[in-house]
């Protein structure tokens, strides 16, 4: 089931909630759609559920343009962060409530619609909840019932709008690989919003990085972190040191880190460079040589993470696997594998790698 949206556009008042939004999804994809807080991406969700309304552009669900069809007859089933559970109504009288309401011609008969709840409540592995209600459930049981209740319709479409935010770390973790499990074998297509970046690297195939009401750029996870194709993706994707530098002579300098001018075949003028973590590889040196010091030491599985700060800098970097170890306070140089540079408009990328062949 595809889903293409085209130039939709929404305001409140003077400010654009969605300013242009094209997207076109496949059949049987997982889409995130990733930005920070108000970028437009419940409202761009809840045009597709036919909750809201465009200003202008189209929404087409298996190809079929809905802009004069009912939320519920759309065939969306939507989950939302807070599950909208109804409180008076036992599990399964949530779970029927969409067959429930539907006008009678569509609507099956009690016997079935009995039927489909229990296969359904089965399918989220809670049988035996049927006869509570939600109050009488936990976090993530409550989250099982609302994407019950969400296919109990059979949607072509399914929404999910931060479904994951209210539970603790780990069962957050259980619930979303069981739901990309759901999704993978119901065949639907699904589109998560999240401001979770590695909620969204972990569950979707493509990601729409939206900010102020745009899409940024739609890609794989991959796409993103290697290709991201500007500065606001590069930045909001994979933790990256963000740093000014400039292009003078033809050599870019880099503020703050300590590390010669590199030669590169870049206009001159002000630029924007994105440095990932493992990208910048520390190593402690003699107190009075080093411009940077350690603020912060942590171990993980990949090696030694530390924090760094400078003059006006602060950055995430690697202790080099060589330098044994560090503590906070130790001066430390810098090295860089790779970068990715910006104008200084954000809009254009330079080149990638340079400066790591320069090495
Ligand atoms: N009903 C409304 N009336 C006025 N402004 C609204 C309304 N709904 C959304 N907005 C505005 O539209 C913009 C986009 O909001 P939206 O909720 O889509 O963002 P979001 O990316 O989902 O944010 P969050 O991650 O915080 O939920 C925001 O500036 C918001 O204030």
């Amino acid at each position: 089931m595809t889903v293409e949206i085209d130039g939709l556009m929404r305001r409140f008042g003077t400010a654009a909630a969605l300013d242009g939004v094209s997207l076109s999804l496949r059949p049987g994809e997982f889409a995130a759609l990733l930005g920070p807080s108000g970028s437009g991406k419940t409202t761009l969700l809840r045009i597709l559920a036919g909750l809201d309304f465009p200003d202008a552009g189209s929404v087409r669900i298996a190809g079929e343009d809905v802009a004069d069809v009912p939320a519920r007859l759309r065939g969306v089933g939507v989950v939302f962060q807070h599950y909208a559970l109804f409180r008076h109504m036992t599990v399964a009288d949530n779970v029927a409530f969409g067959l429930r309401v539907r006008p009678r011609r569509t609507r099956p008969a009690e016997a079935e619609i009995a039927r489909r709840v229990a296969e359904l409540l089965e399918l989220v592995q809670i049988p035996e909840l049927a006869r509570r209600y939600p109050g009488q459930v936990s976090g993530g049981q409550r989250q099982r019932v609302a994407l019950a209740r969400a296919l109990a319709i059979e949607p072509k479409l399914l929404l999910l709008d931060e479904p994951f935010g209210a539970l603790d770390a780990l069962v957050r973790k259980d619930v979303r690989r069981w739901v990309r499990g759901l999704h993978d074998r119901l065949g639907i297509t699904s589109i998560l919003v999240t401001h979770d970046q590695e909620e969204a690297m972990e569950l979707a195939d493509r990601i729409a990085v939206m900010d102020r009401g745009r899409v940024l750029q739609f890609g794989t996870p991959r796409e993103l972190l290697d290709a991201p194709q500007n500065a606001f993706v590069a930045g909001f994707v994979g933790d990256a040191n963000s740093l000014d530098g400039v292009v003078r002579n033809g050599r870019l300098e880099i503020s703050g880190l300590g590390v010669p001018p590199r030669e590169v075949g870049w206009p001159e003028g002000p630029v924007r460079v994105f440095v990932r973590p493992e990208d910048l590889v520390a190593a402690p040196v003699p107190s009075q040589e080093g411009a940077l010091r350690v603020v912060l030491v942590r171990e993980e599985r990949g090696g030694t993470r530390l924090v760094l700060e400078g003059e006006g800098v602060s950055l995430d970097a690697m202790l080099a696997g060589s330098a044994g170890r560090v503590v906070r306070g130790a001066a430390c140089s810098v090295r860089l594998r790779e970068v990715i540079a910006f104008s200084a408009d954000g809009r254009t990328r330079l080149t990638e790698r340079e400066i790591a062949r320069s090495h």
